[in-house]
């Protein structure tokens, strides 16, 4: 009776809760904000089946849940998608609370995301800002002549992000032969487009995650044969270079690390132990045929390891350091080609620090201050997707005066935080000035949340260091290497979201013209 209320939301329907309302009101993201602006509420709590979904856009309340010292609002719900994205759950991003998960983060951060990894890495992430240079500028050459020609911002910045993680994973940004122009490759289209797939729906509010026991029975919605076949195809890839690199480690024809998939193979803690599968066969029953099965590969060691090291590692790897990357540069460069004076500031910021005679480098990012004020407000306004990964709790609690029972799922709006007009003056305009306040360096991340780019507290995003250089380099290199203008007969670039996420409803076209000597572009 002393249990304080549930926060504020719809009332549910005995066991479905507000399962007819999410599906007549799709986009389900859509009808969550709508909802909470309706209440006119920061914290709002909708029954779906069983669960308790609890959505938060106020940055107060999202850092008690996020920054939990116990740690019981740090673990990740099971889901269809996550479960079939992750091989059961054998990664870092969707692992819940527990051994595995402290081991795997432990790996990513003490072998493949720290500052000394970083640093074997860079000869590598330098060959990839080359490659964007002589893309573009090729692109110049094929279209109209030498000097100018149109491009496609999306494609550029995709290709941009999942080719750097490609490098530094496998050392090669392509799959195949490539593209002799620096382009990617149908392989490399085809990578994308199902990476983009999986993203898609990993967010998208799947009926069967309020009802497992439907899993068993149907694919509600459709969205498990999607996401199985983008799974298929992005792995179609990865797997087979893994395989083989595999056999070479083992062969002895491979002998030194070049790449983080060498760091991953020669590690020795890539392998779960038979406790560990135990010990999930003893929690998840439903799953018993599939740890049996990974219980078997335990005794063939290199099979064993290739799932281990593909699911846990890589997928985590080249999903989380794509996305993010390539919406952000997409939409800055759509507001900055918007408002020319953004532009003017950025580019004269480097020609002050850089120059005209040679290229922007990683070692001047820490000077590169309005550029990464425009990365960070790209971010605040244009986040990847409306929700953060979700957390899950594991206990009952009280958050901000409300009843947040066990079990709840715990959604904070990366939309809402960024356009919180109680946080920031005239939250809809794109202003990268509002975070240059004081003459210290810029940092993209943001510990109160104002901007929720890399989230905070335990689950927080352990690459920081490098999603924050390849952001700003690319958005540096493209601003510092070309003029950029709308195409003819286009007044202003139309900053539409699409209806089902927030990626751009158009991907952003430009007319782009090389601004430095000839000499500087890399030409092979
Ligand atoms: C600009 C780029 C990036 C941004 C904005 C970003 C943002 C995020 C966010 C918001 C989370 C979720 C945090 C939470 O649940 O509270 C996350 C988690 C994560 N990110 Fe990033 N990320 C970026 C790049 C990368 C890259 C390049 C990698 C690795 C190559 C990476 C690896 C991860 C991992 C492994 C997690 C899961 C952490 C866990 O659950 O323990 N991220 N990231």
């Amino acid at each position: 009776k002393l249990r304080p209320p549930l926060p504020p939301g719809p009332t549910p329907l005995p066991y479905i809760g507000s399962i007819i309302s999410m599906l007549r009101n799709k986009p389900t993201f859509r009808w969550i904000h709508k909802m909470m602006d309706k209440i006119n509420t920061k914290i709002l709590c909708i029954r779906l089946g069983n669960v308790h979904v609890i959505a938060v856009s106020d940055p107060k309340i999202a850092l008690e849940f996020l920054k939990d010292t116990d740690g019981i609002f740090s673990s990740r719900p099971d889901s269809m998608s996550g479960n079939l994205t992750s091989g059961g759950y054998l990664d870092t991003v969707l692992a819940p609370m527990g051994d595995h998960w402290k081991k795997m983060r432990k790996i990513l951060s003490r072998e493949i995301l720290s500052g000394a990894r970083h640093k074997w890495l860079l000869k590598k992430r330098v060959e990839e800002d080359e490659n964007i240079l002589r893309y573009i500028n090729n692109q110049c050459k094929i279209n109209h002549g030498v000097t100018r020609g149109f491009v496609n911002v999306r494609i550029i910045a995709q290709q941009y992000s999942s080719n750097m993680v490609r490098k530094l994973i496998f050392g090669s940004r392509y799959f195949g032969k490539g593209s002799a122009d620096g382009g990617p490759g149908d392989e490399e289209i085809e990578h994308v487009d199902s990476l983009w797939t999986i993203l898609v729906y990993l967010n998208a509010f799947c009926v069967t995650d309020y009802f497992p026991w439907l899993r068993w029975i149907t694919d509600f919605d459709g969205h498990e044969k999607i996401i199985r076949n983008a799974i298929l195809m992005s792995r179609k890839y990865q797997d087979a270079l893994i395989d083989e690199r595999i056999q070479q480690w083992k062969d002895g024809v491979r002998t030194k690390q070049d790449d983080l998939l060498d760091v991953l193979i020669t590690l020795e803690h890539t392998r779960l132990t038979a406790d560990e599968i135990k010990a999930q066969i003893l929690v998840r029953l439903t799953r018993f045929l599939f740890l049996f099965f990974l219980f078997w590969l335990g005794r063939h060691q290199s099979l064993f390891c290739a799932i281990l090291i593909n699911f846990g590692v890589v997928q985590d790897l080249i999903l989380a350091g794509f996305d993010n990357v390539s919406n952000n540069i997409e939409w800055a460069m759509a507001e900055m080609i918007n408002q020319p004076r953004i532009l003017d500031k950025a580019i004269h910021e480097l020609d002050c620090v850089v120059g005209k005679d040679r290229l922007v480098q990683e070692s001047d990012l820490p000077s590169l201050n309005y550029i990464k004020s425009c990365v960070k407000e790209a971010f605040r306004l244009h986040p990847v997707a409306p929700f953060n990964v979700p957390h899950v709790t594991t206990a009952d609690s009280t958050v901000a005066g409300y009843f947040i029972p066990k079990g709840s799922h715990v959604l904070v709006s990366r939309l809402g935080l960024g356009r919180n007009p109680e946080v920031w003056d005239e939250p809809l305009t794109f202003n990268p000035d509002r975070h240059m306040k004081s003459d210290k360096e810029v940092v993209l991340t943001d510990l109160n949340l104002g901007t929720f780019s890399f989230s905070t507290g335990r689950r927080g995003c352990p690459a920081v260091l490098l999603g924050s250089t390849m952001t700003t380099m690319l958005l540096a290199r493209l601003v510092q290497g070309f003029t950029w203008e709308l195409p003819p007969n286009e007044p202003h670039v139309d900053l539409k979201e699409k209806l089902h996420d927030l990626a751009k409803a158009k991907p952003l076209l430009a007319l782009v013209k090389p601004r430095l000597p000839h000499h500087l572009y890399p030409t092979s």
